[in-house]
């Protein structure tokens, strides 16, 4: 029993000890599950995750749904990022960039990424409020500053700090620069009133030596067979024409063989006023330059090439300027490349629009009936129309030319059909004439080029031929040498 007993106890006593043991390692296992929540060791290795947070500030968006996920990001940055997890929540889908902006709610944040947001309009102020309104402000800073200087517009917005302090500066010199827009100064036409007496001078350096010749012969008293042949060929030599010329050497004839005389004063009046008749004072040499019914007067220009058409229009802008008179040119001339831009040349130095293709060969056509509707809607007085230069036997041509006429009857009746004859062709000019005539309703002649020829008899010719009246000369190549021919004035410089 002695041992028996002993042995039992010690049994006893090992079960006991197993039993706690076996307690213990139990106990120890429990407190190995929660060290996993609690593990400080981690933390340093998320850190990283939470600055990177910081600028999901202004990702985030682009992933809104992993932020709104699993409880684990909770978990992991409660610690540190409590603004930021809360935010991003709400953000999900709708607000994606605004909203997500706005969060720099966490004060801290606003200066790594959105410092300038915040900054440029007062920050601090409210949380979530406060971002919406700061970035509104940001934006409309760097918009006007994008408008008015032309300075660094993507970094602007991070310097916003500054860039409104040097806004003001900077702008305003910037804003300075189209100044010189108003600059362009006008040029003031010369009076037309008498502008053909005051370039009586060119007419009587070109023409004056008829009057001398016709002069000389007239106040000899006597004149011969052979005297009158030269006063005849002296008036043909000036194109005045057979029928004129024959009429003209009549007159004098009689004048002479009545009241034969000496005096180079009655010889010069006798020849002043058969020259005036010849040229024909009562006819009207007005020109339609005024509205009519309520629309612009419509001139529309034509003649052969290089007789002058583009600078007569550009001239003639100037007379109607020098008259209170609103004008819009038309470049019909799409042939000739450099016609549109002298044309505008011409307009601009005046203050006149010209309505112009920007394509070279564009249709004549379209271009006329442009101008003319822009002469509507400007309500200007009149419109002038150049068109291109072209041969009067060229069949396609002057029918072109009849088709840019049809156009702008279309919409508005032509009052001026103005044809640009160079009195240096003389006589050729009158075939030209004649076709066009054809081709369109001339209602005037423009006679260029006076000042370099003694033909200015074309001038009494050509009205015969047409029946319509020369209503302007050019007598130079000057802005201002173009002037309503005044027949009086005319004879007057011949006749000296
Ligand atoms: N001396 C003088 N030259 C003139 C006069 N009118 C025009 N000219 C000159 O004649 C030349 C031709 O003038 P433009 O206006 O280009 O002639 P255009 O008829 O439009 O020519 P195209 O378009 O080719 O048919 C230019 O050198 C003008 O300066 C004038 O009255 N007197």
């Amino acid at each position: 029993m002695g041992i028996d007993t002993l042995t039992e106890y010690i049994l006893v006593a090992v079960a006991l000890l197993v039993l706690l043991g076996g307690m213990a390692v139990g106990l120890l296992r429990g407190r190995g599950g929660k060290s996993k929540e609690l593990p400080p060791e981690h933390r340093p290795p998320e850190r990283p995750k939470g600055s990177a947070d910081h600028r999901s500030g202004t990702i985030v968006l682009d992933r809104p749904s992993e932020h709104a996920k699993p409880e684990e990001t909770k978990g992991d940055e409660t610690p540190d990022d409590e603004g930021l997890a809360g935010k991003t929540a709400e953000t999900p889908a709708e607000e994606p960039a605004d909203p997500t902006l706005a969060e720099p709610g966490p004060a801290e944040q606003t200066p790594v990424d959105e410092e300038p947001a915040a900054a440029t309009t007062t920050p601090q102020a409210t949380p979530e409020a406060t971002t919406d309104e700061d970035f509104t402000p940001v934006e409309s800073d760097a918009d006007e500053r994008a408008r008015t200087a032309a300075t660094a517009p993507t970094a602007e917005p991070t310097e916003s700090d500054a860039a409104p302090q040097e806004a003001p500066t900077t702008e305003p010199e910037a804003a300075p620069e189209p100044e010189p827009a108003p600059e362009p100064e006008l040029d003031a036409p010369a009076p037309t009133r008498d502008r053909m007496r005051s370039l009586r001078s060119r007419l009587a350096r070109s023409n004056g030596a008829i009057g001398k010749g016709l002069l000389a012969l007239l106040s000899q008293g006597s004149l011969t067979e052979e005297d009158w042949e030269d006063v005849e060929d002296t008036l043909l030599a000036a194109d005045l024409g057979m029928e004129p010329t024959t009429e003209l050497v009549d007159s004098l004839r009689e004048r002479v063989s009545v009241d034969g005389t000496t005096d180079p004063e009655v010889a010069k009046d006798w020849l002043y006023q058969d020259l005036l008749k010849l040229v024909d004072p009562t006819m009207d040499r007005g020109l339609a330059a005024s509205r009519v019914d309520g629309r612009p007067a419509c001139i529309l220009v034509v003649g052969v090439n290089g007789t002058g058409k583009t600078t007569t229009v550009g001239k003639l802008a100037r007379v109607l300027v020098a008259n209170d008179r609103d004008v819009v040119l038309g470049a019909a001339d799409t042939f000739r490349a450099a016609a549109a831009d002298q044309l505008e040349t011409w307009g601009a130095r005046v203050g006149v629009p010209t309505i112009r293709s920007d394509r070279d060969g564009a249709d004549p056509a379209a271009v006329a009936f442009d101008a003319v509707k822009a002469g509507h809607e400007m309500e200007s007085d009149a419109v002038i129309v150049d068109t291109a230069g072209r041969l009067h036997n060229k069949v396609g041509l002057m029918d072109e030319l009849a088709k840019v006429k049809r156009v702008i009857e279309k919409q508005n009746p032509i009052d001026e059909v103005l044809l640009v004859l160079d009195a240096t062709t003389g006589q050729n000019g009158l075939a030209q004439a004649k076709v066009f005539a054809e081709a369109v309703n001339i209602t005037g002649v423009v006679l260029t080029k006076l000042d370099g020829t003694a033909k200015g008899g074309i001038v009494v010719a050509v009205q015969r031929t047409l029946d319509v009246p020369v209503k302007l000369v050019g007598l130079g190549e000057g802005p201002d040498d173009l002037a309503p021919f005044v027949p009086e004035a005319f004879v007057d410089a011949i006749v000296g």
